[in-house]
């Protein structure tokens, strides 16, 4: 929710994670963290936390988790790989407990994805073999259900339309074993190299990487006449990354919220106008209710009966606010929650045949144009 105190402490919960992370010490300079503590009213460094710990009590201990790349190689693979590296595998858990208990050179499967390994927080991977030879990706629990439960076909024709730095375009094409297309767009030219790279290094073929607008993407193209499948994940505030390098000092103002969620909304409806979609996943990694359930309520009244929402992950314990009737059919996650970073996912499925138009907005007043950042 917008004003609930895990969002108000968000930033600060970034810097504290750059303060403790232990492999980047001093990561906060001195007059930065005396400006924090000033601004907090507190004296020492460690009263910083104690705010950030009463909202989320166990945010500083968001596993490690690790994608296998099933592109390259299989979990047992993998597990035999880290075996013989001096890990002890615990085998799949059976709780989140478990994930939480987690310490040392102990690691488990995880109880809701079949292809994610379990570390201890802060375990670094970085300069392993497995990852720097794209057998294994580093991707937080949360940010693999988007793919997970588009679960398109092999085969499929898929867009992601906001992709890069491409995690879950990868993990897209794990899904499709290769088979079918991925047309994959995104605005940013630096993050699009860096996906590419990381594309190549996780042996994904058949994708089409575009620097586009993803709203200037015709749905009538011929191209895209196959797109069953599409996975959104836009651009947001991005309140429910735990340790993001904070950008803004306080949450985002309400303004920037609005300037967000029409985005959203637009990106989303535009999304839903490929005729030939079926199944379309909508993510971010906003802790805000005006970027999850408020933009997924507004475009599935705009466009009537023709979407429905899936109860997705019905085991999955963390569901969507009750924003409006069916909201629960959401998934949220959260450090304190799901022991992941804070994200939302909604499932839509195009319901019966045809393909419909969007119903006529209602105008509203001219605003002021308003350029959205990442
Ligand atoms: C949350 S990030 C996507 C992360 C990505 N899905 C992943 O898992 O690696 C949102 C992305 O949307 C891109 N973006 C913003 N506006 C866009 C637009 N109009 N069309 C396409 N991409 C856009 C941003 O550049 C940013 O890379």
């Amino acid at each position: 929710p917008a004003h609930s105190p895990a969002a108000a402490l968000q930033p600060l919960l970034g810097k504290l994670f750059r303060l403790t992370a232990k492999s980047h010490p001093g990561a906060v300079p001195q007059a930065e963290l005396a400006r924090l503590k000033v601004q907090q009213k507190v004296s020492r460094n460690e009263d910083l936390l104690a705010p950030v710990q009463a909202a989320y009590p166990r945010a500083c201990q968001v596993p490690r988790y690790v994608r296998v790349n099933t592109l390259k190689t299989c979990v047992d693979d993998a597990i035999d790989f880290f075996k013989r590296q001096g890990y002890s595998y615990l085998g799949k858990a059976a709780s989140v407990e478990e994930l939480r208990a987690l310490s040392g050179k102990k690691f488990l499967l995880d109880l809701h994805l079949p292809e994610l390994l379990v570390f201890p927080p802060e375990t670094d991977f970085h300069d392993n073999l497995l990852y720097t030879s794209g057998h294994i990706i580093l991707q937080d629990k949360a940010s693999c259900l988007p793919a997970f439960l588009l679960s398109p076909a092999a085969g499929s024709h898929v867009i992601d339309a906001c992709a890069a730095p491409g995690n879950k375009t990868s993990h897209l094409a794990a899904i499709l074993k290769n088979k079918g297309q991925i047309f994959a767009f995104d605005v940013d030219t630096k993050r699009l190299a860096t996906m590419n790279t990381m594309l190549m290094r996780a042996g994904v073929t058949g994708f089409q990487l575009a620097q586009q607008d993803f709203l200037t993407v015709d749905p009538r193209d011929p191209k895209y006449s196959k797109v069953t499948y599409i996975l959104l994940d836009p651009s947001c505030s991005g309140s429910g990354m735990v340790n993001r390098v904070p950008r803004e000092e306080a949450a985002p103002s309400a303004e920037r919220l609005q300037a967000l969620a029409g985005f959203q909304r637009k990106v989303l409806s535009h999304a839903l106008s490929f005729p030939a979609l079926q199944r379309l996943v909508y993510s971010t990694c906003s802790l805000h209710r005006e970027e999850n359930e408020d933009v997924v309520q507004a475009v599935l009244q705009e466009w009537g009966s023709a979407f429905r929402l899936v109860n997705a992950f019905p085991s999955w314990p963390c569901r969507g606010l009750a924003a409006f009737s069916g909201a629960e059919s959401c998934l949220r996650a959260s450090p304190a929650d799901t022991l992941t970073h804070g994200f939302f996912v909604a499932v839509l499925e195009r319901h019966g045949e045809g393909t419909a138009a969007p119903r006529a907005a209602p105008k509203k007043r001219k605003r002021k144009k308003q350029r959205v950042k990442e």
